[in-house]
C-alpha cells in the first residue's frame, strides 16, 4: 500500500518550517527557511508578509521533494503560526497595504496606555483573557488603519481583510477563497470573546475596527479550505497558534498539565480543563484548543525574548556563530562570577506586562568574558521561566511535578539542567521536539478521521529528563539575584 502523511506547515517569527509525519505518526522529514526580520525604529518588529508566503510555499514544495512524496499521498495539512502578527490585505489584488507588525512590535503602547486609561481593562480581561498590551492584534490593526495612508476609508469601504499568519496562508493557499481562522488565532486579538467564541462588537467599536475585515473563526479541527498542489487538492483541516499546537502536540489534555516552548520566545501554557481561570499573578487566560466546537482553556505565562535573546548573542553581540555553541561556553564561565542578563528588549511579558522596561546586564566585572556573558543569557531564559512558574502555581492552586518542553533552544542540554534546577522541578524533553508541528498534524489528522486523542499521547516518547540537583539555599540565592536585576529595568524608559 503508498504510504500516506500529514503535512504541518510551522509558520514561527524567525523561520518557516514544514514538517511532514507518516500514518503512525513519526517525523519523517523537515524543510525550514528563515526570513528577514525588519527592524525600521527601536521597539519596531516587521515581517514581510509575502516573504512569508513565499518561504512557506517553498518549504512545503522541499520537503514534500526531498522525501520523495507526491501530493496524492498527503492526506491533510495542519497550520500552525506565531500568533498575533497583523498584516492587512487588499482583497482584490492580495497585496498587503505594509509589513506585518510583529508580536513583538511596541509601537502601540501609548495607544495601549489610553485604553487603559479608559477604562477597559476589566472588560478586555473578562471577554478575552488578555491584558492591555502592544503584544496583540487589536492596537496593530487600529495602528494601520490610522498611519497607512486610506486604510481607514478602504476598510470602511469592505476592501482590506486583516489576518494573523494562518489567515494569510489560508487566503493564499486558497487562491483567495477563504478568509478563516481558528478559535486560538481569534483569541489572541484582544477582539474575541473566549467565553462565547465570537467577535465582540463593544471592543470593536471601542478600537474603531470594521468587522468586515475579520475572518470567518472555526474550530482547530475543521474544514478550513483546500491547498491544490500538482494538481491535487488537499484539505486544510487543522489550525492552532503555536503555543495552543505545541500543549496538544504534548498531549497535555488533563488539567494542571503544563509546557514550556522555547522559541524566539517562551510560552508555558497550563491546561485548566473547560472552566476559564482567571489569573491573579500576572498570566493570562487563554482558549487551549477546541478541535470540535467544545473548548478547554488555558493560563499562559508569554516571555518575549528567549531564543531571541541567543539571537543578539550570535548577530548583535557576534560572540558566537551559532546558537549551539552556547552550551559548551557556558560551562566554561567562572563558577564565582554571577552575572544576570535581563533580555527586555521589547519590555516584558508575563508576569510583569511592563512595555517600558529595557534590557540590561548586571554583576560585570574585570573578569567577565564570553563565557559568563552566555551562560547568564541562557540563564534568562530560566529565571523567567521561574516567574512564571511561581505566578502559575498560585493561580492553579496546583504543584507542577514536570515540565514538559520544546522548541529549538531545549536542544541546549546545560539550559535545560539549569532549568529543572533553578524551579526545583523535573523537566521532560520529548523525543520530538517539534510538538507546534506535530499537535498542527493532530489537529488535522483527527479531522480526516486517522487519529484520536489516543493516538497522540501513545506516539509520544520521552528522550531524556533532568532532575534537580541544585540545594534549596543555592537555588534561592540566585534566584534573589534575578528578581533584583528585573526590578532595575522596570519602567526604565518612562524615567
Ligand atoms: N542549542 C541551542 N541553544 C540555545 N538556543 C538555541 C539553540 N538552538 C536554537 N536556539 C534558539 O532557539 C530559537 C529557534 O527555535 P524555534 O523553535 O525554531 O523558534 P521560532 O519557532 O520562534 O522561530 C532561536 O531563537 C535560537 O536562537
Ligand atoms: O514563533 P514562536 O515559536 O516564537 O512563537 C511566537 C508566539 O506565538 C507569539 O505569541
Amino acid at each position: 500500500m503508498t504510504p500516506s502523511y500529514v503535512l504541518a506547515l510551522d509558520q514561527g517569527t524567525t523561520s518557516s518550517r514544514a514538517v511532514l509525519f507518516d500514518h503512525q505518526g513519526r517525523l519523517c522529514r523537515i524543510a525550514q527557511q528563515e526570513f528577514t526580520q525588519h527592524y525600521p525604529k527601536p521597539g519596531w518588529v516587521e515581517h514581510d508578509a509575502n516573504e512569508i508566503w513565499t518561504t512557506q510555499k517553498q518549504v512545503t514544495e522541499q520537503v514534500l521533494r526531498d522525501h520523495g512524496v507526491s501530493a496524492r499521498q498527503v492526506v491533510a495539512i495542519g497550520i500552525t503560526n506565531q500568533r498575533e502578527t497583523t498584516v492587512i490585505w487588499d482583497r482584490t489584488t492580495g497585496e498587503p497595504i505594509a509589513n506585518a507588525l510583529v508580536w513583538q512590535d511596541k509601537r502601540t503602547a501609548p495607544l495601549c496606555e489610553e485604553l487603559r486609561e479608559r477604562g477597559l481593562e476589566d472588560q478586555v480581561r473578562e471577554k478575552t483573557g488578555l491584558v492591555i498590551d502592544s503584544y496583540f492584534s487589536a492596537t496593530k490593526i487600529r495602528w494601520m488603519l490610522d498611519h497607512i495612508d486610506r486604510a481607514r476609508e478602504r476598510a470602511e469601504r469592505g476592501e482590506l481583510l486583516f489576518g494573523t499568519m494562518d489567515t494569510w496562508l489560508m487566503w493564499k493557499a486558497t487562491g483567495g477563497q477563504r478568509h478563516v481562522t481558528d478559535y486560538t488565532n481569534a483569541g489572541r486579538t484582544m477582539l474575541f470573546d473566549i467565553r462565547e467564541l465570537a467577535w465582540d462588537e463593544e471592543l470593536l467599536r471601542e478600537l474603531d475596527i470594521p468587522a468586515a475585515m475579520l475572518p470567518d473563526v472555526l474550530p482547530c479541527s475543521a474544514d478550513f479550505g483546500t491547498w491544490t498542489i500538482d494538481g491535487v487538492d488537499i484539505p486544510i483541516a487543522g489550525v492552532a497558534g503555536d503555543q495552543h499546537a505545541a500543549l496538544f502536540g504534548q498531549a497535555c489534555f488533563e488539567p494542571g498539565t503544563a509546557k514550556n516552548t522555547y522559541g524566539t520566545g517562551c510560552f508555558m501554557l497550563m491546561n485548566t480543563g473547560e472552566e476559564l481561570c482567571y489569573s491573579k499573578n500576572g498570566l493570562i487566560s487563554t482558549l487551549a484548543w477546541g478541535p470540535d466546537g467544545k473548548v478547554n482553556y488555558a493560563l499562559e505565562g508569554s516571555i518575549f525574548i528567549a531564543g531571541a535573546a541567543v539571537q543578539w548573542l550570535r548577530d548583535g553581540l557576534k560572540l558566537i556563530q551559532s546558537a549551539s555553541e552556547t552550551e559548551a561556553l557556558a560551562r566554561q564561565a567562572g563558577e564565582a562570577q554571577e552575572v544576570y542578563v535581563v533580555p527586555a528588549f521589547v519590555g516584558l511579558g508575563a508576569p510583569y506586562w511592563d512595555m517600558y522596561a529595557r534590557g540590561a546586564i548586571f554583576g560585570l566585572t574585570r573578569d567577565t568574558g564570553a563565557p559568563e556573558l552566555v551562560r547568564a543569557t541562557l540563564q534568562s531564559l530560566a529565571y523567567q521561566t521561574r516567574d512564571v512558574l511561581e505566578a502559575m502555581q498560585e493561580d492553579s492552586g496546583l504543584t507542577l511535578q514536570t515540565l514538559k518542553v520544546d522548541g529549538g533552544a531545549v536542544a541546549n542540554n546545560y539550559l535545560m539542567q539549569f532549568q529543572a534546577d533553578i524551579l526545583g522541578v523535573e523537566v521532560e524533553r520529548p523525543e520530538v521536539i517539534e510538538s507546534t508541528a506535530w499537535g498542527a498534524a493532530c489537529l488535522a489528522g483527527m479531522h480526516v478521521g486517522i487519529w484520536s486523542l489516543e493516538t497522540i499521547a501513545e506516539v509520544r516518547r520521552v528522550e531524556k529528563r533532568f532532575a534537580p540537583h541544585m540545594d534549596d539555599t543555592a537555588r534561592a540565592s540566585l534566584y534573589a539575584g534575578w528578581q533584583k536585576a528585573v526590578k532595575r529595568t522596570l519602567g526604565w524608559l518612562h524615567e
